[in-house]
C-alpha cells in the first residue's frame, strides 16, 4: 500500500431514477440543508473516532464512507472500499479495501493457546479454498500496541491481508492474545464482529513446551549458585534458571544462557525458581482465567474454544464444526496430502516436493526432529504442575460445559454426555471431571 491517510476515492452510488426531487429552489434549498446538517450529524457520531492522542492523522473524509459490520457469514454481501482507510475510520470484521491490490480485515482470530498446536489449525484452514491467511506464520500487531487502541492499523495491520478476492475470507494467527487483555481490547475495538477461535492443551504439557520454546530461542538461563542473591537462595535449593523475558536485568547478567532442549531437571529447578503465578510459562495455562476476560470483551457467541488433544484425534470432525460454525462452505480436509512425521504428528506435506526430495526432506525431518526434541517432562513435575492446575481446569470445564452454553466448543457437549462423569477434558488433563451443577 502507498501512503498513509490517504483520503477515500469516491464510492460508487446507483441513485434511483424515480426519486422525487423537491420542486421550487427555497424548498430544495431547505431540504438540501436539513440533509447537510443530518449528514454530517451521523457522520460525526457513526464515522469518527476521537483523535489518537498525539497521532496526527488526517481526518477521515466522512460522507463516502459507509461501513456495515460483516462477519465471515455475509459471504456475498461485502463492502469494498476504494482507496487507503484513515486510521481514524470505524471498521469491522471482514471488510475489505481496494488501493491497487485488494486488502480484507480478518473475519476470524486464532488467538490462542500458545503452545496448543495452533500452527497445525492455522496450516489446515489456510488449505480451505475461501480462506485466506493473513501474515506469514503469526501477526502480532493487537499483542504490541502500547494500549488498547490500534491506532495506526491501516498502515500496520492491514498490509497483512492482501487477498486474491471478495470471496476469500482473512484470518490471521496470534497465540499470544489469549492472556492479553490490552490485546483483546484492541481487537473487539477495531473488529467488534470478528470471530475468536481457542486451542487449548493440558496445561502443564503447555508450560514445557512453552519453556523449550523459550529454551530454542536462548532465553532460559541458569544462575551458578556463586552468583545467585540471598533471594534466589532461599527461593531454589537447585541451580535457579530464569527466564530473559522475565528475569531481571541483573538476574540475567548473572546466567549462562542454556543449550537447546533444556533439561526436564531444568524446567523443575524453573518452576521452584518462580512462582507459579509470576511466570506466563505457568500462568499461560490458567484458561478459565484467560477466557473469562476474553467474555468480559467479546460476546459467548464469537467464542469457540476446542481441547486440542481430542480435535487433533478427530481432525475431521473438529475441522467440520469449525467450518460450520464460520459460516464458510463444507471442506473435506481428509482429502489433504499429509504423513506422519518422526514424533507421529501428522503434517500436510510440502507442496511440490516429488520423488528424490521428498525423501531427503523426510530424513531431514527426522534428523532436525531428533536433534531438537527435548527429553519428557519429569514424572515429579508433572504431578506438581497437574496439582496446581487442577483447581483452574475445573473451572474451565464447568465454564465450558455448563456456563456458558453459547461458546461453542470441541468436543460437542453432546457427544460427552454419558450421564455420570461428564467432562469435556481428557485424562491426559490429569482429571478435570466436573460436577454436574
Ligand atoms: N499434528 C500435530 N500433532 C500433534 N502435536 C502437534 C501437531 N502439530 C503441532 N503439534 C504440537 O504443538 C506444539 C506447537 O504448538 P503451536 O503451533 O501452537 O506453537 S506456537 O505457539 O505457534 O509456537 C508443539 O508441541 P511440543 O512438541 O510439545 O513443543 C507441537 O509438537
Amino acid at each position: 500500500m502507498r501512503g498513509r491517510h490517504q483520503p477515500w476515492s469516491r464510492e460508487r452510488r446507483v441513485v434511483s431514477p424515480t426519486r422525487r426531487q423537491p420542486q421550487s429552489p427555497s424548498s430544495r434549498r431547505l431540504v438540501a440543508g436539513i440533509a447537510c446538517l443530518a449528514g454530517l450529524s451521523v457522520s460525526a457520531v457513526v464515522w469518527f473516532r476521537p483523535s489518537p492522542q498525539g497521532g496526527g492523522g488526517a481526518p477521515c473524509p466522512h460522507s463516502r464512507v459507509e461501513t456495515k459490520r460483516v462477519g465471515v457469514r455475509d459471504i456475498n454481501g461485502r463492502s469494498v472500499f476504494e482507496g487507503v482507510p484513515c486510521e481514524e475510520a470505524v471498521v469491522d470484521a471482514g471488510l475489505c479495501f481496494r488501493n491497487e491490490e485488494l486488502y480484507c480485515l480478518p473475519s476470524f482470530i486464532i488467538g490462542g493457546a500458545q503452545k496448543a498446536a495452533t500452527g497445525w489449525l492455522r496450516q489446515w484452514l489456510a488449505t480451505h479454498p475461501e480462506l485466506s491467511q493473513g501474515g506469514e506464520h503469526e501477526v502480532h500487531y493487537f499483542d504490541k500496541l502500547e494500549d488498547s487502541r490500534a491506532s495506526d492499523w491501516s498502515s500496520r495491520y492491514l498490509p497483512f491481508f492482501r487477498t486474491a478476492s471478495t470471496r476469500h475470507y482473512s484470518f490471521e494467527k496470534t497465540p499470544d492474545y489469549l492472556p492479553n487483555a490490552t490485546a483483546l481490547a484492541a481487537i473487539r475495538g477495531l473488529l467488534p464482529s470478528v470471530k475468536l477461535v481457542f486451542l487449548l492443551r493440558a496445561p502443564a504439557a503447555r508450560a514445557y513446551s512453552a519453556f523449550q520454546h523459550h529454551c530454542r530461542r536462548l532465553r532460559i538461563g541458569a544462575i551458578p549458585a556463586s552468583r545467585r542473591s540471598a533471594r534466589l537462595r532461599a527461593a531454589t535449593t537447585h541451580e535457579a534458571v530464569v527466564f530473559s523475558l522475565e528475569a531481571t536485568r541483573a538476574q540475567w547478567a548473572r546466567c549462562e544462557t542454556l543449550r537447546p532442549p533444556c533439561s526436564p531437571e531444568a524446567f523443575e529447578s524453573f518452576l521452584a525458581t518462580y512462582d507459579n503465578a509470576s511466570t506466563r510459562i505457568v500462568d499461560w495455562g490458567l484458561y478459565a482465567l484467560h477466557l473469562a476476560n476474553v467474555r468480559s470483551i467479546f460476546p459467548d457467541d464469537q467464542i469457540f474454544v476446542a481441547i486440542g488433544e481430542v480435535a487433533l484425534a478427530r481432525a475431521s470432525a473438529f475441522f467440520e464444526d469449525v467450518v460450520a460454525w464460520l459460516g464458510i462452505r463444507r471442506f473435506d480436509f481428509a482429502t489433504l496430502p499429509t504423513y506422519r512425521d518422526a514424533l507421529g504428528r501428522q503434517q500436510l506435506r510440502q507442496p511440490g516436493i516429488f520423488g528424490f526430495f521428498d525423501m531427503w526432506y523426510m530424513r531431514l525431518n527426522v534428523a532436525m526432529v531428533h536433534k531438537h526434541a527435548a527429553r519428557p517432562m519429569l514424572a515429579r513435575t508433572k504431578t506438581r504442575l497437574g496439582a496446581f492446575y487442577k483447581p483452574h481446569n475445573l473451572k474451565l470445564d464447568a465454564l465450558l460445559l455448563y456456563q456458558a452454553p453459547a461458546i461453542s466448543v470441541f468436543p460437542p457437549r453432546s457427544t460427552i454426555d454419558d450421564g455420570r462423569k461428564r467432562s469435556l477434558l481428557p485424562p491426559s488433563w490429569g482429571g478435570g471431571t466436573t460436577p454436574s451443577s
